[in-house]
């Protein structure tokens, strides 16, 4: 069986998420092999020496081999059973560049991206798929309401693994979870997967109405809304049976909506506190992921027409340079 074998898990990326990630598998009692690519070679020599990412997650002490930290894509990705993509949507393309399909070939290949693949607008498992011709049966998204700065604190947490291969699920279920990580599986990856894309966009949202002024009950309304949006969205471009409350969809989306640790949030908070989008991103060192995914999301959402009144006011204010003070008014009008 697949969940008892010991595999080579590469974990591609140098955030916060990657850096957690290698983190929950290392603390993991199982021991498969952790491989870890990161793409500044400086980076590596302070981690090899140190045992800590400089730059994200500085407090956590990383227990990985010295020899299996790598900037050497290529060759890490050869040895490896399966692959972790935790870089941002926005820069997958770029970080994968010199791989073919040929160096995906019989790998499980898991996203931990929530994001689309801007060139494309497509989600990570669909560009897997399309692009490298990774069978679904061999990819696997992680989700669930999870920060990275908590996974350093080793506070309670739990995530999603969805898959349509519950062998593959299971598999990475069972080598992410430990004593403070608990996971469970399932089988709707395209939910999951737009669902998590779709609350980086409420989350700015709701920074956004915070750095405004308007105060927890307008929040609570605007975030039911969210939810409903999130629900006519998913249904429509992939319609199943699927209970939003669940914690792989609604949960998502609470942590980010309210989290102190959100990126998403703080980007939206800082906007309606009256920086400018590129003050704002210049300002943060980290990746706000709502801000690609909703142009991604307005260019298809132009085939499907979903009614997404708070998106489409995200859009204007990040793209359409509409102030938000003033687009936020014409929202509430449309909120119940
Ligand atoms: N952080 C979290 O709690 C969670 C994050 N995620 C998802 O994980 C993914 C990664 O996010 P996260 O780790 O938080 O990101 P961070 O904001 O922590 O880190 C940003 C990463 O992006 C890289 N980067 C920045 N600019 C560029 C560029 N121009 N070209 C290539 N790489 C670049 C950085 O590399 P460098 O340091 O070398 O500049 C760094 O590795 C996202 O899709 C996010 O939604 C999912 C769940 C939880
Ligand atoms: O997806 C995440 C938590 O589940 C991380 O995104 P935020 O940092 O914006 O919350």
């Amino acid at each position: 069986m697949l969940t008892e074998e010991k595999k080579n898990i590469l974990v591609i990326g140098g955030g916060s998420w990657a850096t957690a990630i290698v983190k929950m598998l290392t603390d993991n009692s199982r021991k498969h092999t952790i491989y870890w690519w990161m793409r500044n070679q400086e980076d590596i020599d302070h981690l090899r020496k140190y045992r800590h990412n400089p730059r994200y997650l500085s407090s956590v002490e990383i227990n990985i081999e010295p020899e299996n930290l790598t900037s050497d894509l290529k060759s890490s990705v050869a040895k490896v059973d399966v692959i972790i993509l935790a870089v941002p949507a926005a820069f997958l393309k770029g970080a994968i560049a010199e791989l073919s399909a040929e160096d995906f070939k019989d790998k499980i290949v898991v996203s931990a991206i929530k994001g689309f693949e801007p060139s494309d607008n497509l989600i990570i498992g669909e560009y897997l798929n399309t692009r490298y011709n990774v069978p679904f049966s061999n990819i696997a998204v992680i989700s669930g309401p999870c920060h990275a700065e908590e996974v350093a604190l080793e506070k309670l947490s739990y995530l999603t693994i969805a898959s349509q291969n519950t062998e593959v699920a299971q598999l990475i279920a069972q080598a992410l979870s430990n004593r403070y990580i608990k996971t469970t599986v399932s089988d709707d990856i395209y939910g999951t997967e737009y669902a998590a894309v779709l609350k980086n966009i409420f989350a700015v949202a709701s920074g956004i109405c915070h750095g405004l002024g308007y105060g927890d009950n307008f929040q609570a309304v605007l975030i039911s809304n969210s939810i409903q949006e999130i629900k006519r969205f998913v249904d429509a471009v992939h319609p199943i049976g699927r209970d939003i409350k669940d914690s792989a969809y609604l949960g998502d989306l609470l942590v980010t909506a309210y989290s102190q640790f959100s990126r998403n949030r703080t980007f939206g908070n800082m906007l309606g506190k009256g920086y400018s989008v590129k003050s704002a991103q210049l300002e943060m060192n980290m990746v706000a992921e709502g801000y690609y995914a909703v142009k991604c999301l307005h260019e298809i959402n132009r085939i499907h027409k979903v009614y997404m009144p708070i998106s489409r006011a995200v859009y204007a204010i990040l793209y359409e340079n509409i102030s938000p003070s003033m687009e936020i008014r014409l929202l509430a009008e449309k909120l119940s």
